[in-house]
């Protein structure tokens, strides 16, 4: 008998088997807190929400979808209705109709929510828009109208629903930012400003609730194939309208839905769901400003010469 058969393989195998067994119980664990769990999703009408609110649904949670146009809303619920799951028990979910950006709306929304479906086990944060121009051209309503719809309806939904978690001390609150929420990049001052102020936010938050046994996630996105460059909004408040290439190589709305789920499920504090360059480009950040400022600048003067000639 050699120490290779007797000590490294038995030690493989046992290893393996354990890791093995710890990823089942930590998938049922999942399982089991998704199951039933009431997960409001905001801007569930497209893109990112709409992949959330399908991956919630088939892991059996009851669904609250918001978003401004009920018609979409109704589509949805019936496209979800119309899944047929033997393996496990679905539920039809509720509809709930406010614009983010209108703070008394969105208190309506809270209550309307908790009177449907009692109390919320899960909120995702995920409703918002896109900005796309020079700080110097653009209006200060402009400015004002992402952050109302990026950071503070989020905040006030937060705000309205918390008293309820903290109650029944339970609940998972999910902010959907972005890698703009820990970098900033060129000609995207409002986007990039709402999602530093959402992450400040949530982090404030998590450290907050933690007492209360309240989870808080904050999920950092790169680029993603939705409609969000399409209805990003300009410097003078008009649609951009354009679909960029790097929206439209991102990953899918469906993979990152997934990575939601799972970072959720795991009870993640938080997930940076990006590839190399994002990544990399928010420790250089960190690491060495400098050198992230002057690539930034370099940035923005290309970009800037591109778009006169
Ligand atoms: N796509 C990307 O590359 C990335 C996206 N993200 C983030 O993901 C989240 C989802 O965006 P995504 O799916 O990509 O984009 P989409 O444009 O496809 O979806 C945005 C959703 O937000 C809703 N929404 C926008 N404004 C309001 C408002 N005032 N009130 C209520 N709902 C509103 C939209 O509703 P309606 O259908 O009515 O317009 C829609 O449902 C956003 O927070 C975004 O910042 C983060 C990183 C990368
Ligand atoms: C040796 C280290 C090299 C480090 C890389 C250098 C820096 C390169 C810059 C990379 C910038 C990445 C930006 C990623 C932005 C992003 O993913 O944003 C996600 C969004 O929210 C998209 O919204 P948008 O409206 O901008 O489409």
């Amino acid at each position: 008998m050699d120490f290779t058969s007797t000590v490294i393989i038995p030690l493989l195998f046992g290893s393996l088997g354990i890791f093995g067994l710890f990823r089942f119980l930590q998938w049922m664990r999942m399982r089991a807190y998704l199951q039933e769990a009431v997960v409001v999703i905001t801007g569930a009408t497209s893109g990112l929400g709409k992949e959330c609110a399908k991956a919630f649904h088939a892991a059996g949670s009851k669904v609250v979808l918001c978003g401004r146009d009920s018609e979409k809303l109704k589509e949805l619920v019936q496209q979800l209705s119309a899944v047929k799951n033997h393996r496990k028990k679905t539920h039809k979910p509720h509809t709930v109709v406010f614009d983010l950006s209108d703070t008394k709306a969105v208190l309506n929304g809270a209550e309307e929510i908790l009177k449907h479906v009692g109390h919320v086990d899960i909120l995702i944060n995920n409703a918002g828009i896109s900005f796309r121009g020079t700080i110097v051209d653009t209006g200060l309503d402009v400015d004002k109208k992402v952050m109302e719809t990026n950071y503070f309806g989020p905040v006030a939904l937060t705000k309205a629903l918390l008293p309820s978690m903290i109650k029944r001390r339970q609940g998972h609150i999910v902010a959907i930012s972005s890698v703009q929420g820990k970098i900033s990049i060129p000609f995207r001052s409002a986007y990039a400003a709402s999602k530093h102020a959402t992450q400040a936010f949530f982090d404030c938050l998590r450290a907050e609730v933690e007492q209360y046994d309240i989870d808080v996630t904050v999920v950092s996105p790169g680029y993603i194939q939705t409609n969000l460059s399409l209805n990003a909004i300009t410097a003078d408040g008009s649609r951009y309208g354009v679909m960029d290439k790097t929206t439209a190589q991102g990953q899918t709305a469906a993979e990152v839905a997934q990575v939601v789920l799972n970072a959720v499920g795991q009870r993640k504090k938080e997930v940076l769901v990006a590839g190399l360059t994002p990544f990399l480009a928010v420790y250089l950040r960190n690491l060495c400003p400098r050198v992230f400022f002057t690539l930034m600048a370099s940035r923005a003067k290309k970009e800037r010469k591109a778009k006169d000639s």
